[in-house]
């Protein structure tokens, strides 16, 4: 490990990102010991995991520009995109047995119970034949966050947080025309109470755990991805280092 993270020297004194890159080395012995250490447990019997995927959890209030700087890292990244809201949302549309209640939840800006919107996420998951994936509006709640860990079995290695002004969340909201339900000033107002109540203790936790990269989600989309984008780099760099290193 220590080889790896030296080896990576020559990168960070010439590189422009050279704070994420040493930040990102030190998060990746992390993201080493996540991904190969940590036991499994499958039928009540522990077992090691060999690899597992790589996570990244988008958070930020409503209208911060979550989905829409999704949209860039995929394109740039490679990502497998999973937003919460559009799975749920997609339950409603087909008339499934959940769907009246999530529905009634997203109009009422509340949240859906964590076992509905897990499950539907370890769906995708399983069926997208991806292995590195961005996983947008959710957790919500710090009872989602445990769900996740519980049933997914893996934290996240990497948590965005789309740090925006209310008064530009309201704003964006408002303008946003793709006929949402939520998209109202009566839930929007709702909905940042609950962010503020339920929403930021998760982001906190990640804060305390090392995990967390704070972005200013004001500006236009390009310079907001500009923040982004050395992270994902630094990530991508770090890994292929890793590869060279275990070839040799
Ligand atoms: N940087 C930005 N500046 C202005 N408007 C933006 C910006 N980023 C996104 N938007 C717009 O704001 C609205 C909410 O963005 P969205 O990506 O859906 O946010 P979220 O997923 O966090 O709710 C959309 O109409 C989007 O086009
Ligand atoms: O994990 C989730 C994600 C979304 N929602 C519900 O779906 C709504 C819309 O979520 P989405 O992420 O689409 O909204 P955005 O923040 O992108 O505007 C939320 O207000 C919640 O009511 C939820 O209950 N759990
Ligand atoms: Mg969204």
């Amino acid at each position: 490990m220590w080889r790896r993270v030296a080896s990576l020297s020559s990168f960070i004194s010439s590189s422009s990102s050279s704070s994420f890159v040493a930040q990102t080395a030190s998060r990746l012995n992390t993201w080493e010991s996540l991904t190969t250490g940590i036991p499994h447990q499958e039928n009540g019997v522990s077992v090691p995991k060999e690899k597992n995927p790589f996570i990244t959890f988008v958070l930020g209030g409503p209208g911060s520009g979550k989905g829409t700087q999704c949209i860039k890292i995929v394109e740039t990244f490679g990502f497998k995109h999973l937003s919460a809201g559009d799975l749920l949302r997609r339950e409603i549309a087909s008339n499934s047995a959940d769907g009246a209640m999530i529905l009634n939840t997203i109009k009422e800006g509340k949240i859906v119970p964590s076992q509905v919107t897990v499950k539907l996420i370890q769906k995708e998951m399983e069926s997208s034949g991806s292995n590195k994936f961005l996983i947008d509006g959710f957790p919500r709640t710090e009872e989602n966050r445990v769900s996740f860990e519980r049933i997914i079995g893996v934290e996240p290695n990497v948590v965005l947080f789309f740090d925006c002004p209310e008064e530009e969340m309201v704003k964006r909201l408002l303008n946003r025309n793709q006929g949402r339900v939520d998209d109202n000033l009566e839930t929007i107002k709702k909905r940042l109470k609950v962010f503020e109540a339920l929403s930021l203790p998760v982001i906190n936790y990640y804060s305390h755990r090392g995990k967390l990269y704070t972005i200013k989600a004001v500006g236009t989309e390009d310079e907001i991805f500009e923040q982004v984008r050395p992270i994902f780099t630094a990530f991508e760099v770090c890994s292929a280092s890793t590869m060279i290193l275990q070839a040799q």
